[in-house]
């Protein structure tokens, strides 16, 4: 209608991170990361071994704190460490340090005691949960007869137990069987469409791929694209794959494997 102007409102970024960077001794490992991260997004991070994928999210959980920058989480300045904002973020590892003489339900507690969860709650979310993953008939098993993807199955739970509103994912799929894959994706769609936000790291290119919105990739130190994967795919390439090899410089990775052979030469 004439006369009449519309608000845009423009969305608000949920992670905003300024001018990231993080050293461990002389070595400059993030170079100077900004990007914003808004509600309900899945963002797949993505970049070559050692780039500084899981230095970001150690960084984004507040697990390392000696980073330069800023980082504002849903309102608050990362610095200020908050019990508020540890409750709304979960972490999912590769590998952690799973407290594996203890069963699964009483690390569940362990773990939904420290956000302050009530026990019932614990109890029922743990046993839900754990029944999704085929875990529950182990749930009073000591963790140190599990399998690798039997814990990581424990520490996916564990992750999302409190119901976080920004999920981290560092590499969850280790170890798991094709089923759990199946499942994991599902669930993580499912996040997706109750609004948590999700920031993933993977090299698995083909599940980064379906489930993200944006991906980032990183190389040595620096965000070097950013965009859909059908954003990225117009750019460079077809695939994630070979846009990834493309974007990190490694075209001929066929030859690579050729100079591997080589060595039984
Ligand atoms: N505690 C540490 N002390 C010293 N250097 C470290 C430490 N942790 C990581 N690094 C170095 O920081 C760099 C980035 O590591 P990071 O684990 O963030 O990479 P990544 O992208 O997650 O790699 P990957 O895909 O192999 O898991 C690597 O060179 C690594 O050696």
């Amino acid at each position: 209608m004439p006369g009449i102007s519309e608000t845009v409102i423009e969305p608000k970024p949920i992670i905003t991170i300024k001018n990231l960077r993080k050293s461990y001794g002389n070595k400059e490992i993030l170079k100077g990361i900004s990007f914003d991260v808004f509600a309900g997004q899945v963002i797949g991070y993505i970049g070559p071994n050692g780039a500084g994928k899981s230095t970001t999210v150690k960084i984004l959980i507040g697990l390392l704190s000696d980073y330069e920058g800023e980082i504002i989480i849903d309102g608050m300045n990362l610095k200020d460490d908050t019990v508020a904002l540890k409750k709304k973020v979960g972490y999912i590892p590769e590998n952690a340090e799973i407290y594996d003489v203890l069963t699964p339900m009483e690390y569940l507690y362990f773990v939904g005691r420290l956000y302050y969860m009530e026990d019932a709650k614990i109890e029922d979310r743990a046993k839900k949960m754990l029944t999704a993953f085929g875990l529950f008939e182990n749930r009073h098993d000591r963790m140190d007869t599990f399998s690798k993807g039997m814990r990581q199955k424990v520490l996916i739970i564990s992750g999302l137990i409190h119901n976080p509103q920004i999920v981290f994912f560092d590499e969850p799929l280790s170890g798991l069987d094709a089923n759990a894959v199946i499942i994991f994706k599902e669930i993580m769609s499912l996040l997706k469409k109750e609004g948590k936000t999700i920031f993933y790291c993977s090299h698995m290119m083909d599940v980064v791929e379906k489930v993200s919105d944006r991906i980032l990739l990183i190389n040595d130190g620096k965000i070097i694209a950013d965009g859909s994967f059908s954003q990225l795919k117009q750019q460079e390439g077809d695939t994630l794959e070979k846009i990834f090899a493309h974007l990190t410089g490694k075209d001929n990775l066929s030859s690579v494997a050729d100079d591997f052979m080589d060595a039984f030469n």
